[in-house]
Parts: structure tokens; sequence; C-alpha cells
């Protein structure tokens, strides 16, 4: 992993405005009133008016008091963008999907990336994960896709959501991001630290949303026209390769560009550097779920490798900037729910959970019409759902609003091959450390990777007190001797230099007010 220095192109960002200017060489249009009534001059200054009998003043300003709408509970600071994907093989024998189906076919998607618990408005550069959410309008309606920049989850039980998503955000009397919480939460759930682990290494601070692989994590399951079913887990890999920050290069652009990210998306879009990803499904069948000695549907272990084979699907391409981020990117909703017929889906518990709380969740930020909204409605929809706020779009017209109905309203279909029993899967609260020592071991290609780790775990423990450091060392040294080790040894040196620091802060102090007081 190296940092990739292509940010030379041509900066878009700061040149939008002009770029605007320079397409639309006088004003769009005249200036109206939301009613269409062209503005009068005179009525774009309140000095020497009667202010609060001005409705246009009123109604400009009560607008703006409601133009935020809540951010999402979480990934709140996101950017968008539009491309297509294409199919590049031949996955029938494992799909019908028909979006996935036909070499060529291209298909027209919106994408949304984010940073998972920074605010709206808070820095890209964050060691944290990193999302790619993909909505593919088909002809057999929206596929959704939510994924994160490493391939392993932080829980297994949906019921730790909310605990994890507190832990790992800011404290609710300090308001400061707090390392106490989050190595409490830590070492009572040892099943997050998996994810955490990744989190610490060089994949933790990627150079971009555009320079990592994502990864959906659930195992899927899918089926093909005479019903065969197979289970995939979904990865999109980055075709420009991974390329990631050291942790001074974070510091530098933290202070000096906390859109950073954004702003390398839009650029190279701009610039037709098209971001591409390629789609690869790793494939168990049903006769594997079987034989594998590990839990294939637990979320937070990878497969074993030799386990499963890999086939490629087809490739995701960015090629075109939102036009507008509220429109494009704000109100998008995604729910890992939106399937097509050829993928049944998974069936793990955290899955049903977010069956129920994506939709929720919009209902609540988006309201009940929220997939009435362009940017969420599907190429083709029949429904018998009406009416509510805004948007509505045609409302289905005239056509019957109850089912059934004897006058050709819209009728279900029947689809043959769907699978017609449900896997029951069930799950186990038992700790594995056993992934964690194969991912320090093994997928830590080197040892100044490992002790890169240990350091970025330890910045994580300074401060944290006495007991809880105990009982995260300890966790660590189960995961591995040599990792509880190494971070015991960083966290020592980390001690030394804010102690010395804090010395020279004092002298510091001292020297001043002595030179106050000549
Ligand atoms: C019990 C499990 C989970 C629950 C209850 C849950 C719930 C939620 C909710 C309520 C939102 C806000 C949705 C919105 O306002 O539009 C959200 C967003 C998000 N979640 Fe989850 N989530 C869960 C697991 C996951 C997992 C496993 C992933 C990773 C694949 C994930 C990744 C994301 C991402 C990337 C977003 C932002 C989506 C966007 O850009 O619109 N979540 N989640």
């Amino acid at each position: 992993f190296q940092f990739c220095n292509d940010s030379m192109a041509p900066d878009a960002v700061s040149q939008q405005l002009v770029d605007f200017r320079r397409r639309h060489p006088r004003p769009v249009g005249v200036l109206t009133k939301i009613t269409g009534r062209p503005l009068d001059i005179r009525d774009t200054v309140t000095l020497n008016t009667d202010i609060f009998t001005s409705i246009n003043f009123f109604r400009l300003n009560s607008h703006q008091d409601r133009e935020r709408i809540p951010e999402r509970l979480v990934h709140a600071k996101g950017v968008g963008g539009f491309g297509y994907f294409e199919v590049t093989n031949d996955v029938s024998k494992y799909t019908k999907a028909d979006v996935f189906n036909g070499i060529g076919k291209r298909t027209p998607l919106v994408v949304r990336f984010s940073t998972a618990r920074q605010n709206r408005g808070g820095s890209d550069i964050d060691r944290d994960a990193k999302a790619l959410v993909v909505k593919m309008y088909t002809e057999e309606g929206n596929l959704d896709f939510i994924t994160f920049n490493i391939p392993v989850f932080v829980y297994r039980d949906p019921i730790d959501f909310r605990s994890f998503i507190r832990a790992f955000r800011r404290n609710p009397r300090t308001q400061v991001f707090d390392n106490t919480m989050q190595w409490d939460f830590l070492t009572l759930k040892p099943e997050s630290l998996h994810a955490n682990l990744w989190l610490m290494s060089d994949l933790g601070l990627p150079d971009g949303f555009r320079k990592a692989n994502y990864f959906p994590f659930h195992t899927y399951e899918i089926y093909n026209k005479e019903g065969k079913r197979y289970f995939v887990k979904f990865n999109f890999r980055t075709e420009i390769g991974l390329f990631n920050l050291t942790n001074t290069q974070g510091s530098v652009l933290r202070s000096e560009d906390p859109d950073y990210y954004n702003r390398d998306l839009y650029n190279a879009i701009a610039n037709k550097n098209y971001p591409a990803w390629r789609l690869e499904m790793d494939i168990l069948t049903k006769e594997d779920l079987t034989r594998v000695d590990f839990d294939p549907f637990d979320m937070i272990r990878l497969w074993k490798r030799g386990s499963y084979h890999t086939v490629t699907i087809g490739r995701l391409v960015l090629n075109k900037n939102v036009d507008n981020h509220f429109k494009d990117t704000e109100k998008t909703g995604f729910n890992p729910d939106n399937l097509v017929p050829g993928i049944a889906g998974p069936h793990d518990a955290m899955f049903r959970a977010r069956k129920l709380f994506y939709l929720d969740a919009q209902n609540y930020r988006l309201g009940a019409n929220a997939a009435n909204t362009p940017i969420n409605a599907p190429l083709y929809k029949k429904t018998y759902s009406r009416d509510g706020v805004a948007p509505v779009l045609d409302n289905m017209k005239d056509a019957p609003n109850y089912y059934p109905n004897s006058f050709n309203g819209p009728v279900p279909y029947v689809d043959e091959s769907r699978p017609k029993d449900l896997p029951i899967i069930l799950q186990t609260t038992a700790i594995d450390l056993q992934p964690l020592a194969e991912f320090y071991n093994e997928i830590l290609e080197s040892d100044s990777h490992r002790q890169r780790v240990a350091e970025n775990v330890a910045n994580t423990m300074l401060n944290i007190p006495h007991d809880l450091e105990k009982r995260a060392l300890l966790l660590l040294t189960q995961v591995d001797m040599d990792l509880g080790s190494r971070v015991s040894a960083a966290l020592e040196a980390l001690k030394m230099v804010s102690q010395m620091e804090r010395l020279d802060q004092i002298t510091q102090c001292f020297a001043n007010a002595d030179r106050e007081k000549d």
C-alpha cells in the first residue's frame, strides 16, 4: 500500500462556478417568487420597508428555517456520483438476475460514499470505516449494495448496533471522541476487535474513496433459472489499486483539506479519470455450507481460503458528478433489502434487522414517500401505495387503489425458480480470536505493517483508565503475544513522549511568566 500522488490533475472543484458561468454566459433566467411571479428588483431589498408585512421576505426566511433535514444516524458525511454497471462475464449459471446477465449490458446507477462516525460537515480524514453504497436502476427494480472498505464487520448481533455506534462516537457530556468508551466496549464485546484491527492497519486511512475495495459482508443466497441455489459474498475491487495515507499525511490533510476525499472523487470524475471497480463474487454451493468448518454466515470473520471459488460479474464505473448534492445524494435512501429476482438475499440476523431499520430511518429522515423521490424511484413501479406528503409522483392516476380487484389494477407474477424454503441459520455468541490472530500474522504482510498496527492501537489507548488499559492489553495478548507486547511498548513510548511534552509545556509556561515579570 502506498500514497498515490495523482492529485496534480486540474482542480475541477475550485472551477465549478467558473464552469457554470462558461456554460451560461447570460443569467439563466428572470428571478421569480416561488409562485412563479417575476420578482421586481425593489423586492430584493428590505431596508426602509415594512419587513413584517413582506410576504416575500417571510417566505424566503421561513423556507430557509426548514431547509435542513435530519442527518443520517450513521455515515452522515457523504458524497455522491453517477455511473453504470457493465456485465463482463456470463454468470447465468449462478443467478438469473437480469442486471447480471448479457455480456455488455449496462445498468445506470447512483452511489454515495461516506465515512462512518463523522457528522455532516466532519472530516474525511479519520481512521474509520469508509463506505460505498450503490443503487442500480435495473429493469427488475432497484438493487442496492451497502458496503465497507474492510471485509469483516464489527458485530454479529443486531442488538449491538446502538451501543456500538454510541461507544465509537462522541461522549454525551464532553462531545469528544472518547477512547475510554471505545475500549470499554471493545473489551466487553471482543467480537468487535477484529474489524477494529483491520481499521488500525494501512487500509484504515485510504488515499480517497476511489482507492479502496468495498465489501457488503453478508452471505447472499442467489438462484438461477432452474432454481439452483448458491451462497455468495460480493466484492467490489478497485481498478486503480489500493493506496493509503500515512498518519503524517493524514495529519496534514486533516487540517489543510478535511474534504480531501470529496475533492479527489469530484476531480477524478470531472477530469474523466473515471473511478471503476470490478464486481466479483466468492461462491459456495448449498452442499458446501455443511462441509465447511466455519460459519459462512458470520459477518465478523472471513471465509477460509481454499473453501470457495471466485467469479467476476462485471465493472462498476463512475462517469458523472452529481448536479446537486442535496437532490442527488442527501435525499438518497439505500436499503440492503432492495433486491431483484435471482438474488434471494442474506438470511442472517443482522440482515433481518437491517430490513426493518433502513426503512424506518428513511420514513423519519425523508418521509413516507421517500421511494417516490426521483433519485430513489425505480425505472418501473406499479403499486397500491397512495397519497401522503409529497412527492406522490402520478399517484397511479385513476387505477384501482385496492387489491385484489376485478378492474385490471396491477397483478403479481409467479417466480417459478425462487427457492421455496428459507435456510434456518443458528448463530453463536461464542468469541473466536483465531481469525484475529490470522489477520495479524498472515494477512498483515510485513513486520513493519504489524508495528504500524500496534502503534495505531496504542494511539487509541493513551489516557484510558489503568484498569481498562490492563484489560485491553490482556485481550490483545490473548489474540497474539507479539501484538500484546508491541502495543504495550508503543503505549509506554507514547506516555513518555506525552510526559515530556507536558514538562516542556510547563517549562515554557514558567519561562513566559518570568519574561512577563521582567
Ligand atoms: C443491525 C445492523 C444494522 C442496522 C440496524 C443499521 C442501521 C442503519 C441505519 C438506520 C442507517 C441510516 C439509514 C438512512 O437514514 O438512510 C444506516 C446507514 C448505513 N449503514 Fe447501517 N445498519 C446496520 C448494519 C450495517 C452494516 C452491516 C453495514 C455495512 C455493510 C452498514 C452500513 C451502513 C452505511 C454505509 C450506511 C449509510 C448509507 C447511505 O449512504 O445512505 N450498516 N444503517
